[in-house]
């Protein structure tokens, strides 16, 4: 007899993770497919986390901020190899494997390993080294995304990589030219030019993230350009010529060639559902390459949930976590308070550091809204004196007509936890009072609030 179960969980990334938690809180039995031998994803194996700590771990050999991490030798500043780089990575993404492993443990979800299949619309058909059939009565997918590989790059070469295989990197570059200004793109070309690696970024937009604040995203360059990262905007990579030695030759739009020791393609991600058979369970819209869900993240099949990157946009370790929460209380009737946060932050890990909440100017300024802005620089309060950082800033957003806030914009060290501040007040709607009233630690980044709605409330009235 196959085993059964109240739920399956296809993939161990966060969205995974939260739909199986919630639902073994809920009492249920739950089991989780995951193809990887490690749980946790590409959060915690190819993504969210190796960047971040490897980002840290740049940080820390350049010299750039100097703190004691797991394994990283800071007198080897110069002339670091690709062990150093990677120590610090490989330790915190163990890590934090066995922290999932354990937390799934404690609440006695079933984890097998290899490949979910579907063979019916309550039957996923397992292969690989755990290969048996299981039942349920609902099924949450979790199957996460891939990264995009644009047709004629040899990703076959050693020196030509997507953001996966940055992980696996066996010496360091001399020079690097990476393919795609987006999130994942900036975030590793700072980390390789904080490291005094010669970087190119490429792209065939003209402007850095153009989702931020244009006051950030414009900040955002000019940082980065002191940090030494090299910008080719305006121009698309035709042709990628990756010899067995010497420099890849990378062909231009406009006719240039650029060349560099390695090549890292960031030109996006996309859902993976080929391994999942899903007609087998009548999910014919599946076939087009995305599921498409529901505000409660069912399927055209209602108890087959979908979450997190699969599902496309926002695509974030965070906001698939809280989908997953969501898909687990409403599938067992214990729907949480809204289906996800009204409010979803953006934190982006480039050096500085950028994060954001709620509207921009120009998205205010389309919608006809009347604004006032505020502004604090880091060293206009006295820890972003101490600390040193001259160029961060905090900037808010209010509604003219009644200072509720409306925006808040930060760039800087620790501005992905200097937002949430932000946060908490776009989640209860408060504004320019809120943020007046409540008394902050000193001295404190959080007092960039205070600096920016007093900012704001004066440009108000004329009187900056
Ligand atoms: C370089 C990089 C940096 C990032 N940085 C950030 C960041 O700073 N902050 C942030 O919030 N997000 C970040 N992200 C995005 C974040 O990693 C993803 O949004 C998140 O991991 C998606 O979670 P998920 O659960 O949907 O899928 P995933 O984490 O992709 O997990 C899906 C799991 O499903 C498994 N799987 C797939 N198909 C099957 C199958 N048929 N059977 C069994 N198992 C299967 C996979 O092996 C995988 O383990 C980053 C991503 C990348 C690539
Ligand atoms: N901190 C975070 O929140 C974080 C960090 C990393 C990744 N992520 C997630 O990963 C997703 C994917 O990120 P991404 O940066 O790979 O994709 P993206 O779609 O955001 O950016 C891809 C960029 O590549 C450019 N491009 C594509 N092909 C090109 C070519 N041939 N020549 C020149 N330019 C080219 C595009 O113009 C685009 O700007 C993000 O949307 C996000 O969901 C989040």
């Amino acid at each position: 007899m196959s085993p059964a179960f109240d739920l399956i969980v296809i993939g161990a990334g966060p969205g995974g993770e939260a739909a199986a938690v919630t639902a073994a809180r809920l009492g249920k039995r739950v089991a989780v497919v995951e193809k990887a031998p490690f749980v946790g994803g590409a959060a915690v194996n190819t993504g969210t986390l190796p960047s971040k700590t490897l980002r840290e771990t740049a940080l820390a050999l350049s010299g750039l901020r100097t703190r004691d991490l797991h394994g990283v030798d800071l007198s080897l500043r110069r002339g670091a190899t690709i062990d150093d780089v990677l120590r610090h990575e490989r330790a915190v993404k163990s890590a934090h494997r066995d922290h999932i492993r354990g937390l799934l443990g404690r609440y006695g979800v079933t984890v097998v390993h290899g490949t979910a299949r579907f063979s019916g619309p309550h039957a996923v058909r397992v292969t690989g080294s755990g290969a048996q059939e299981l039942h349920a009565e609902k099924v949450v997918v979790a199957t996460g995304s891939v990264p995009v590989r644009p047709p004629g790059f040899p990703f076959e070469h050693d020196r030509v990589h997507d953001s996966d295989e940055l992980v696996e990197l066996h010496r360091m570059p001399r020079s690097i030219a990476v393919i795609g200004a987006g999130v994942i793109g900036s975030e590793y070309a700072c980390m390789f030019a904080a490291l005094g690696i010669e970087t190119y970024l490429i792209d065939g937009r003209n402007a850095l993230l153009p989702f931020l604040d244009a006051d950030l995203s414009t900040a955002l360059e000019a940082s980065m350009r002191r940090l030494g990262v090299r910008f080719v905007w305006g121009e698309c990579v035709n042709s990628c010529d990756a010899p067995p030695t010497g420099d890849v030759r990378l062909g231009l739009s406009s006719g240039r060639v650029l060349t560099a020791d390695h090549v890292l393609i960031c030109a996006g991600r996309a859902s993976r559902v080929a391994d999942l058979n899903p007609e087998a369970a009548g999910l014919a819209a599946a076939r087009k390459g995305r599921l498409v869900v529901n505000e409660h993240f069912q399927t055209e099949v209602p108890h087959i949930y979908a979450v997190g990157d699969v599902i496309g946009f926002p695509a974030l370790a965070s906001t698939s976590a809280e989908q997953g929460r969501a898909a687990a209380g409403h599938a067992f009737g214990a729907p949480t308070r809204g289906p996800v946060a009204r409010v979803l932050p953006t934190g982006i890990y480039t050096i500085p550091e950028v994060s954001a909440v709620g509207e921009t100017e120009d998205a205010l300024r389309a919608a006809g809204v009347e604004y006032l802005v505020g502004r604090a620089g880091y060293t206009e309060v006295a820890r972003g004196k101490i600390i040193g950082d001259e160029a961060g800033f905090l900037k808010l957003l209010f509604r003219r007509s009644d200072h509720k806030l409306l925006g808040a914009h930060v760039i800087g060290e620790v501005a992905s936890e200097v937002v949430h501040i932000g946060v908490m007040a776009l989640m209860v709607g408060a504004g320019a009072d809120l943020l007046l009233d409540t008394c902050f630690n000193h001295p404190t980044l959080g007092e960039l609030y205070k600096l920016a709605t007093h900012d704001a409330l004066l440009r108000g009235r004329g009187t900056s």
